[in-house]
């Protein structure tokens, strides 16, 4: 057994963590050798429902879980961590969207940013969960300046993971036999969801994900458009927002950056642009990226056709807006 890492949570004692604390404790992170010490941090009236998280992780018995820090102080929080899952923050309601959540929320990343740059390891790789992502993401690291710029991502897996299984379904085929969709842009109603050059496995034999849905005005409309709506889609049954899914997807998204990708294959992650693509610079835009010894890096030559390059400059402009915003507000 390796030495353990520290890991902290924030939002610790919300409803994704809820679920992120068990798949991350029981090993689906960072692998079933690696022991860890859990952060977890939230807001001082949270700390009675977090004391009830404690107990029900030890109750867990879980091997690989050495202990658990419940704090609501960040320079304890973020203490030598070495992974980030940056949860805590507003999640919206039913009519809102994402970016109405900006102006709670984005102070919070500041402040996080700061407490990551004072405190945590300086390769610490950091995910944010907490709405709106991207954004948050940005802010974050513009305030974490001794930490590299590229260790800060934002969370499209778990739209990438819907289009996974929106494919899947549509084809009659197990999820695991699609791969390599790609969602570009925002975490947002204005992301592209992108089937054109994902695969799918077919009686025994890969081929491009629009040979085998042969209905290209459903991978158009029904199927972006179902990607991008889930999240309200969600809301509006469940009365708040996705959790279970959410955290499965975070755990995939660190999973894979701590482990990397298989040859061939791609994931999407909110990561800083580069303007690959035709995007805007200095935003978090959400790229195909492949991994390997921990360090990601954007897929480049990919077809991208008239209608994808329409689509990225929308959800490239709303990310540029959302910049403006929010630098607005942490900086008045
Ligand atoms: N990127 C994605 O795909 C995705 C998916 C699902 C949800 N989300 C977002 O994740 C966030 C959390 O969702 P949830 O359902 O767990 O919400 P929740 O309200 O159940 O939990 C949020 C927790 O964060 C805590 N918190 C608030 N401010 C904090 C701070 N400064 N420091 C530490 N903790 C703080 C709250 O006290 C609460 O316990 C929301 O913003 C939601 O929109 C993102
Ligand atoms: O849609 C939301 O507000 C929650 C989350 O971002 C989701 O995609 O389910």
């Amino acid at each position: 057994m390796s030495e353990p890492i520290r890991v902290v949570v924030t939002g610790a004692a919300g409803q994704i963590a809820y679920s992120i604390l068990y798949m991350i404790a029981k090993g689906d992170v960072f692998g079933p050798n690696q022991p860890l010490i859990l952060h977890l941090l939230d807001i001082p009236l949270m700390m009675g429902v977090l004391e009830g998280v404690v107990m029900e992780l030890a109750d867990c018995a879980l091997p690989l879980l050495v202990s658990v820090v419940p704090t609501d102080d960040p320079a304890v929080a973020f203490k030598d961590v070495s992974a980030a899952f940056l949860v805590g923050a507003m999640p919206r309601k039913q009519g809102m969207e994402r970016k109405d959540l900006l102006a709670a929320n984005v102070t919070i990343f500041k402040v996080q940013g700061e407490a990551l740059d004072k405190y945590a390891r300086k390769d610490v790789k950091v995910l944010v969960v907490g709405n709106p992502a991207n954004t948050n993401a940005l802010v974050c690291s513009q305030y974490a300046p001794s930490i590299p710029k590229e260790n800060f991502t934002a969370m499209t897996r778990l739209d990438q993971n819907r289009a996974q299984s929106q494919i899947a379904a549509k084809v009659g085929v197990p999820v695991a036999n699609v791969s390599n969709i790609i969602i570009w842009g925002n975490h947002s109603s204005t992301q592209f969801p992108d089937a054109s050059n994902a695969k799918v496995v077919v009686n025994g034999k890969e081929v491009p994900a629009p040979s085998a849905v042969q209905d290209d005005a459903w991978l158009r409309t029904y199927f972006v458009e179902t990607v991008q709506k889930r999240g309200a889609a969600v809301i509006a049954a469940r009365k708040m927002s996705s959790a279970m899914s959410a955290a499965k997807a975070a755990c995939d998204h660190v999973r894979d950056w701590f482990q990397g990708t298989a040859p061939g294959r791609f994931v999407s992650m909110g990561v800083l642009s580069d303007g690959s693509y035709g995007t805007p610079k200095d935003v978090i835009f959400s790229f195909p990226v492949s991994i390997s010894n921990g360090k990601w890096q954007i897929v480049q030559g990919l077809s991208v056709d008239d209608f994808a390059k329409e689509r990225l400059a929308i959800t490239g402009k709303e990310l540029e807006e959302e910049r403006s915003e929010a630098f607005a507000v942490v900086n008045a």
